[in-house]
């Protein structure tokens, strides 16, 4: 795991763009002080926290792994980064914090372009990205402080206390003094988002952050984005798993064999006119309820032994309700299902098992 704005890591001869290095901006100097100073007037974009422009990366292997995505993250989004195993989008995640050169097109984050402003722009931006960072046979709590140390614009005699909060509120207080190696992968993901939240960011970009947490542990990953969010941190959050983080985005974006396929705010992608009403009822009700259904204006399109499925339309569900009372229909559930993004995720992407290339 790494932290942008937070560690130096070598660049490889594939990554060499420019160097995530300890940040050089004042900071403030307790982890609930308000957000960094902004970047100076100038820094352009005010709308947007990240845009990309043609952005493709090309390897040696001459494989294409991202190529002409247009990516824009509003200002104040939680922006769903959504693809299969694959798709590219920690390549291009790697392109926006410097840590991958791209092979052409331009990258504005906070208004200011990478890499070359990367020292200026990095110190704003929490950054959790897959890859070794931290010291195998330190505690968390050491290895915190070990990152807070690289970090020469924030205060040392608050270290520990920024160290600690950032610890409690990824739930790991209480293993602050395992070392590292004795952590599990859940663990680890979440020393990494400590890491990240040392400092208050105006960013977050979060590379697959469920990965290896329990349900319980994902749950309060999308807890925290839900409060980062509210604090106006926008997040930048990538997943293969759209199901953990699709309730949390204000905004998506989806990545197929290289390509954003899809983007923008989250209704508009799945379009709740297509919401869909399911009905269930005893086994010998079903078709009662069916043409209920249909009398209300319903589209039907689904009756099984034990309910029926229609799109509801303008019909508020309540009135759908109330239509099958009346009618003497014993309704055991009704559940009101808006168009998953998942049926629009498979669609774009022809997600199956198995990895795309
Ligand atoms: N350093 C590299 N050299 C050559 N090919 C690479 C390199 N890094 C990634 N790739 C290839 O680029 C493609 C995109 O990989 P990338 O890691 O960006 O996908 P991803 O969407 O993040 O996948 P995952 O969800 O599995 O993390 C893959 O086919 C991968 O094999």
């Amino acid at each position: 795991m790494r932290q942008a704005g937070a560690v130096t890591r070598p660049p490889t001869a594939e990554h060499t763009g420019g160097p995530v290095r300890a940040p050089s901006a004042p900071a403030a100097g307790r982890v609930t002080s308000p957000a960094p100073v902004p970047l100076p007037a100038g820094s352009g974009d005010d709308e947007a926290a990240v845009r990309t422009t043609g952005l493709t990366k090309r390897f040696r292997s001459g494989q294409v792994a991202v190529d002409h995505v247009d990516l824009l993250v509003p200002r104040g989004a939680v922006y769903g980064f959504l693809g299969p195993n694959g798709s590219g989008k920690t390549t291009t995640i790697r392109m926006l914090l410097g840590l991958v050169r791209p092979t052409s097109g331009e990258v504005q984050v906070l208004g200011a372009r990478m890499p070359e402003d990367a020292d200026r722009v990095l110190p704003h931006v929490g950054a959790l990205v897959e890859g070794p960072g931290f010291q195998p046979y330190l505690s968390a709590r050491a290895n915190l402080a070990r990152i807070d140390a690289a970090d020469r614009t924030v205060d040392p005699r608050t270290s520990r206390a920024r160290a600690e909060a950032a610890l409690e509120r990824v739930g790991l207080s209480a293993a602050a003094d395992k070392r590292f190696r004795q952590y599990s992968l859940g663990m680890k993901q979440r020393l990494g988002l400590a890491a990240a939240l040392l400092r208050p960011r105006s960013l977050l970009v979060l590379d697959e952050p469920t990965n290896g947490l329990d349900p319980q542990g994902t749950r309060e990953v999308r807890t925290l984005i839900r409060e980062l969010a509210a604090d106006g941190t926008t997040v930048l959050v990538s997943s293969h798993l759209l199901a953990e983080i699709e309730q949390v985005c204000t905004h998506i974006g989806i990545m197929s064999r290289g390509h954003l396929v899809r983007q923008g705010a989250r209704a508009e992608i799945a379009d709740p006119s297509e919401a869909r009403v399911v009905v269930t009822t005893p086994t010998a009700q079903a078709p009662a309820a069916s043409a209920v259904l249909s009398g209300l204006g319903l589209t039907v399109q689904r009756t099984t032994d034990t309910g029926v499925e229609a799109l509801l339309g303008d019909v508020p569900p309540a009135q759908v309700t109330a239509a099958l009372v009346g009618a003497g229909v014993d309704v055991e559930g009704l559940a009101v299902r808006t168009p998953s993004l998942e049926q629009v995720f498979v669609e774009l992407t022809g997600e199956g098992f198995d990895v795309a290339r």
